[in-house]
């Protein structure tokens, strides 16, 4: 008889009763316990290493020793931690393993005040049962502030100008600048922050297209926004403002290829994060005339070199990594991230935890493989989405023999977020936060349970994630109702694709999948096996799904490294396959 979850034993309020918060045994969480109540006269410590608004600190204060020391080097951090219960952080510390390591198990809490987590290791917090929290909304307006004031700021030359009368000039022709009204903007990432650079931008007079495969189109429509293939956004936009999140898709997204497509002239934002354009591609696309003008708050390395071209180049306004600094936004972040740090700390649940909590181990054990199923469905899903009204409504199966009641499928969902949301937006998704990340951001999960007779044995038969209300890249993926439909089973403890819309795969989920659709025919698995070969590409599993012999197939390929475009390119060229995809697990 299976475990139930008991899920709710996990987000207790009281730090006595959640020692599942922190993957540590309960004795080891005693132990922290005292530590923590004893230390410094019965409050915890909090080192904050980066300034932090003053509400923030005030709240701090009532509740914990508080430590301000900024500019720490390496050692002198990881001197300082091992004396403190919590470390809060902006975007300047790096959080790295060895932090973790000289904390000797005391810090218990990481506290970002800011949305992005990239500079804390964050394996390493959660292998040594540190907490990591962040503040993801109270800068967005900020950050939509400074994505306008580079936009107007750039149209009118005004940094340039403005450098120029300091140095004794005065320079009226040089520096005409161009209008911003009836101008079209393609706001590339409408979530939080675009969705508000957007809103501003049509109060400027601009025409507004967006570009988010992931967006709903009900939230564009309602600000009188177009929602528009990428194609669209990139070839008819005169300014285009970056607000996605740094992820393998969205790296180097603005590269040599796509420059060249867009309108010559076209001015562009980065108030996202630098590695989202190919830096050298943008100084090339600058020199030639492509790109008249950028203004760029975000780079690949922070701070860039000192003689970096692209922040000294003439047609190029530089801001040092602002977006966030306000002084409401970083008074509001400060707040933010204080509660959750605190709150944290006394074992209350952090809506805004970012690393996963522990799962009691027998029930982890049972369910593991379920677990990566649940996370690998959901990512397999959403890259199939290509438009339509957004991720809005999702629905998850669970074919089961086991009766409702044992068999809690809370972690599972969770998972299934995951999967959907992490590789299209900035936020870590766990046990903690999936609802309310699904909630943010507007997407409804339902669940259902389907009954199997026979004995119970394995806890769950069968998974299926349904997307309604899209479009897909992978035509074949679409079920007889219209909706992108992928399930999948757990054999041999080994998580399979058994299914993409109405086809039948036998497919192992691990490293990624090529998806084909093709005429049935024999020989299709050797083309397309040798064409992988030729390139080293190690092919783990091939499988071909039909309806009838001599119809159409689909033929799903796992494979271990990413194929290069040119491979790609190959198997698409093949006569007989319709349509493929290749998807990232
Ligand atoms: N410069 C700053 O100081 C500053 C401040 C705040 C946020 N940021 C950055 O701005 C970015 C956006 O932040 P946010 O809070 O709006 O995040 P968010 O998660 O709310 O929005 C990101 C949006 O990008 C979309 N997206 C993901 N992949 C996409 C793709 N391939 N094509 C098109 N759209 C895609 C998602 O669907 C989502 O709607 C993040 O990179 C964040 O780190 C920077
Ligand atoms: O991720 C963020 O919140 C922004 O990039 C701001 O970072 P900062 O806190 O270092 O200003």
């Amino acid at each position: 008889m299976a475990t139930p979850l008991g899920l709710s034993s996990l987000f207790s309020s009281r730090l006595s009763t959640t020692p599942s918060l922190f993957p540590i045994n309960r004795k080891e969480f005693n132990r922290r316990r005292i530590i923590l109540v004893t230390a410094g006269g019965g409050k915890p410590t909090i080192l904050v290493a980066e300034k932090l608004g003053q509400a923030g600190i005030d709240l701090l204060k009532k509740h914990a020793n508080v430590d301000c020391s900024y500019d720490l080097s390496v050692e002198e951090l990881c001197t300082k931690i091992s004396l403190c219960d919590a470390l809060i952080v902006r975007s300047g510390t790096k959080v790295g393993r060895d932090v973790f390591e000289s904390s000797r198990g005391r810090l218990k809490v990481v506290g970002r005040a800011g949305v992005g987590i990239d500079n804390v290791d964050l394996a390493a917090a959660t292998e040594y049962g540190c907490l990591v929290v962040n503040a993801p909304t109270a800068n967005t307006v900020a950050a939509a502030e400074h994505g306008i004031a580079l936009l107007t700021a750039m149209a009118r030359n005004v940094a340039q100008a403005d450098a120029s009368i300091k140095a004794g000039k005065w320079m009226r022709s040089k520096y005409v600048g161009v209008s911003l009204v009836g101008k079209t903007l393609a706001v590339l990432g409408f979530g939080k922050v675009g969705s508000e650079v957007a809103r501003r931008a049509r109060g400027l007079g601009m025409h507004v297209i967006t570009h988010d495969p992931y967006a709903p189109a009900d939230r564009a429509r309602a600000i009188g926004v177009e929602l528009v293939s990428f194609e669209v956004a990139i070839s008819t936009a005169d300014f285009i403002s970056l607000h996605l999140p740094l992820t393998a898709a969205t790296s180097k997204m603005l590269n040599d290829e796509t420059f060249a497509r867009m309108k010559r002239g076209v001015r562009i934002v980065n108030v996202a994060r630098g590695g989202v354009i190919d830096e050298e591609a943008l100084l090339r696309a600058l020199d030639s005339g492509i790109v008249a003008q950028a203004a760029l708050d975000v780079f690949t390395v922070e701070p860039p070199v000192k003689d970096n071209k692209l922040v000294l180049h003439e047609s190029v306004t530089a801001t040092p990594h602002l977006g966030a600094s306000t002084m409401e936004a970083q008074e509001g972040v400060a707040v933010e991230i204080a509660e959750a740090v605190v709150g944290a700390l006394r074992g209350e649940l952090a809506a805004t935890a970012v690393n996963a909590p522990m799962v009691p181990p027998e029930v982890l054990r049972e369910l593991k493989p379920y677990v990566v199923l649940a996370e690998k469905l959901g990512r397999l899903a959403v890259q199939l989405v290509t438009g339509g009204s957004g991720v809005d409504a999702v629905k998850v199966t669970y074919a089961s023999s086991r009766c409702p009641d044992d068999l809690d499928t809370r972690l599972l969902r969770a998972m299934v977020i995951k999967g959907l949301i992490e590789p299209i937006s900035s936020v870590f998704i766990n046990l903690v936060n999936s609802d309310y990340v699904a909630k943010q951001r507007g997407v409804k999960i339902s669940e259902e349970r389907m009954v199997l007779d026979g004995s119970p044995g394995d806890p769950i038969e069968y998974i299926t994630v349904r997307i309604a209300n899209v479009e897909s890249r992978f035509a074949s993926a679409l079920s007889e109702s219209g909706e992108i439909k992928v399930e999948g089973r757990v054999k041999q403890g080994v998580p399979c694709l058994t299914k993409v819309g109405l086809f039948g795969v036998d497919v192992s989920l691990e490293g990624s999948v090529i998806l084909c659709r093709q005429v049935d025919q024999p020989g299709m698995i050797g083309r397309v096996g040798s064409i992988l070969g030729d390139e080293n590409v190690n092919v783990s599993f091939m499988s071909v799904g039909r309806i009838a012999p001599g119809k159409q197939a689909v033929m799903a390929i796992g494979v271990d490294e990413q194929p290069s475009k040119e491979t790609l390119k190959k198997i698409g060229d093949i006569s007989s396959i319709e349509e493929f995809v290749f998807l990232k697990l």
